[in-house]
């Protein structure tokens, strides 16, 4: 790929469809964590397909069953290996849905595959057809407090459950989660680890502040040298904020992974920086992230560094021979 080129639209001209996989419990932010992936593409170069639409049982067959979403058999991985392959092929396919506010399935509907596809949900590196297709594997690792604080404000305010009944089901999924999902981490590329700020729980629950380890694999090869520095000298003259920034090695499902921890916030100047280097070696901008005068949290730099991760994938792919267009 010529170095200078436009790289969304060279995604955009691309018949590649690049698929990102995020794996997690239920509230673990799966979500939140992609938003930077589709702020930085925009709407017309990203979708989202829920691995919930694939659930083989609605919530009264479930029920009945006595079996929770998280055991295998409760979904339909034959469908959905059967979907990545078309959506990879560029071709379309009817997609089933789930409602989560009535537990039912609505009539499946249309879906066409847009350049980058995020599929997340409890399962999406459980079988190898499905860890072969996913070009980039991400696992979203909440420390057991942030996840039920998130799970129950979450499903309180939007899916109309009490508290008592968020807690008491997150009680019953343990077992199924760490059998089922967990194990998970050990296909990932980035796991990120998520837990309440040492600087005091209401700096999370007030500013949105966390302590934020990005575990990661080996850096691709593939990737030209980038700088991906942070510059001391406005840490020096504008912290007015707690930050820190730490490297440890981390045994991951019995995989030593590179494990980079944030907490705190720094401030613009200092992330701008680092956001500037991404979209110099990336091509892509303006990423903006942040506004000026703004401090961008850990999970926010962890985001950052993410999407980068991410691009890079992608720019590798373009430039292997045969593929995607490549020379
Ligand atoms: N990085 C984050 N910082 C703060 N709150 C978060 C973060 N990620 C998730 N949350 C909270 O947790 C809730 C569930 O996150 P969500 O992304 O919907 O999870 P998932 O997609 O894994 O089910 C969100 O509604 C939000 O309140
Ligand atoms: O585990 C999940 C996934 O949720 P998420 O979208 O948070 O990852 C839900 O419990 C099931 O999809 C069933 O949904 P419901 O409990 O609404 O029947």
């Amino acid at each position: 790929m010529p170095p200078s080129s436009d790289f969304k639209r060279v995604i955009a001209e691309s018949p590649y469809v690049f698929i990102i996989g995020v794996a997690g419990d239920s509230g673990s932010g799966k979500t939140t964590f992609t938003r930077a992936i589709r702020a930085i593409f925009g709407k017309d170069l990203v979708s989202t397909i829920t691995i919930d639409d694939y659930h083989r049982y609605d919530r009264q067959e479930r029920k009945e069953l006595g079996i929770t979403p998280l055991v295998p058999e409760a979904n339909r991985f034959d469908l959905l290996e059967e979907h990545l392959e078309d959506l990879k092929a560029g071709k379309s396919i009817q997609k089933p849905v789930y409602n989560h506010d009535n537990g039912k399935f609505d009539p499946p509907v249309p879906f066409s595959p847009t350049k980058i596809l995020i599929v997340e949900g409890l399962h999406p590196f459980i079988t190898e057809k499905l860890r072969d297709l996913i070009d980039f594997k991400l696992y979203v690792d909440p420390d057991p407090g942030v996840k039920r604080a998130w799970k129950i404000k979450r499903d309180v305010e939007q899916r109309g459950y009490s508290p008592e009944a968020v807690i008491a089901e997150m009680e019953e999924r343990k077992p199924d989660y760490e059998r089922y999902v967990a194990p998970q981490r050990g296909f990932a590329d980035a796991v990120i680890r998520i837990g309440f700020s040492k600087y005091g729980r209401e700096a999370s629950e007030n500013r949105n502040v966390y302590h934020v380890t990005l575990c990661q694999n080996e850096i691709d090869r593939s990737i030209r040298n980038v700088d991906l520095s942070i510059d001391l000298f406005p840490i020096f003259s504008l912290a007015q904020r707690d930050f820190m920034v730490e490297f440890t090695t981390e045994d991951v499902e019995g995989r030593a992974m590179g494990a980079l921890t944030f907490d705190g916030e720094l401030n613009y100047t200092v992330v701008r920086k680092l956001e500037r280097n991404i979209e110099i070696q990336t091509q892509v901008q303006p990423i903006n992230l942040v506004k000026n005068g703004a401090y961008l949290t850990a999970g926010g730099i962890a985001q950052l560094i993410l999407a980068w991760r991410i691009i890079n994938r992608r720019i590798a792919i373009e430039s292997a021979p045969g593929v995607a267009g490549g020379e």
